[in-house]
């Protein structure tokens, strides 16, 4: 089971991560507990090494891509300053009105938040056709369909400006891309090679510095170097 597999979050989640989670992440980490699909939300130390992150770099501008209830949207929106803003992009607008919003708006950050409704990948495409969004970007944040994450990093890499950060998540997709296949569980099979052959390309762009730190399922972290 995907759980078993990420034993990393639950070991430091006890000490470094549980004890620091401000309330609303706490709430909403407990709605999503309901959902069926709750495995796949960002976990709480990917949630902490955001907020980090963003606080480390002065974020003010931020798009992320794949919300489903928004844990990670909203450690995103609890670290940016009260006029930062961050896209968010997600084809179900469902759970994410049912689960994250009204903590969202209790917690009172939901104004540094434009939720869009849709595919990805036509809206990256929109941005780019203003020369306003280009390079606007501080920070990007990636945990939606894994077979787009190419595409995404060509788009993200003109969104983000010179020196900002791109955060890709699954990279190490429960240890499996570092497996031999004929040890690897059936159910992480079929999104294994787009992370294998996503990992690859990023190994030898030159327009991006990289470390994948071994966070949640694995983060990848690109910089922007031109
Ligand atoms: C792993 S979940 C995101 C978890 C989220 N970051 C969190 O904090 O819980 C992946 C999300 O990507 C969304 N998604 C899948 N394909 C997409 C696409 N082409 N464009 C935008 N969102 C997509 C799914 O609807 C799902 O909500
Ligand atoms: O098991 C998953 C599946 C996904 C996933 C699959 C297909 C999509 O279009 C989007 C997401 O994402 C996951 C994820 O982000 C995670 O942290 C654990 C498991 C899964």
């Amino acid at each position: 089971m995907w759980s078993q597999l990420r034993v990393p979050s639950y070991g430091s989640g006890l000490t470094s991560v549980y004890p620091r989670e401000a309330e609303g992440l706490k709430d909403l980490r407990d709605a999503t507990e309901a959902h069926p699909w709750a495995i796949i939300a960002t976990s709480p130390d990917g949630g902490q090494f955001i907020s980090l992150l963003l606080k480390l770099i002065n974020a003010k501008k931020t798009i992320e891509i794949g919300v489903f209830t928004g844990y990670s949207l909203l450690a995103t929106a609890l670290s940016l300053p009260d006029d930062g803003k961050v896209v968010a992009i997600d084809i179900d607008k469902a759970v994410y009105d049912e689960y994250g919003l009204p903590i969202i708006k209790k917690v009172g950050v939901a104004h540094k938040i434009s939720f869009i409704h849709s595919p990805a990948m036509p809206i990256l495409d929109e941005l780019l056709q203003d020369p306003k969004e280009e390079g606007s970007f501080d920070f990007a944040f990636v945990d939606a369909d894994k077979p787009n994450y190419e595409n995404y990093h060509e788009r993200l890499l003109k969104l983000v400006k010179v020196g900002g950060l791109i955060m890709y998540d699954n990279t190490l997709w429960g240890g499996s891309v570092a497996q031999d296949e004929a040890l690897v569980p059936d159910f992480l099979k079929p999104n294994r090679h787009h992370l294998i052959n996503f990992n690859r390309a990023l190994a030898i762009d030159p327009r991006v510095e990289i470390s994948q730190i071994p966070v949640g399922d694995g983060v990848t972290l690109c910089r922007r170097l031109y």
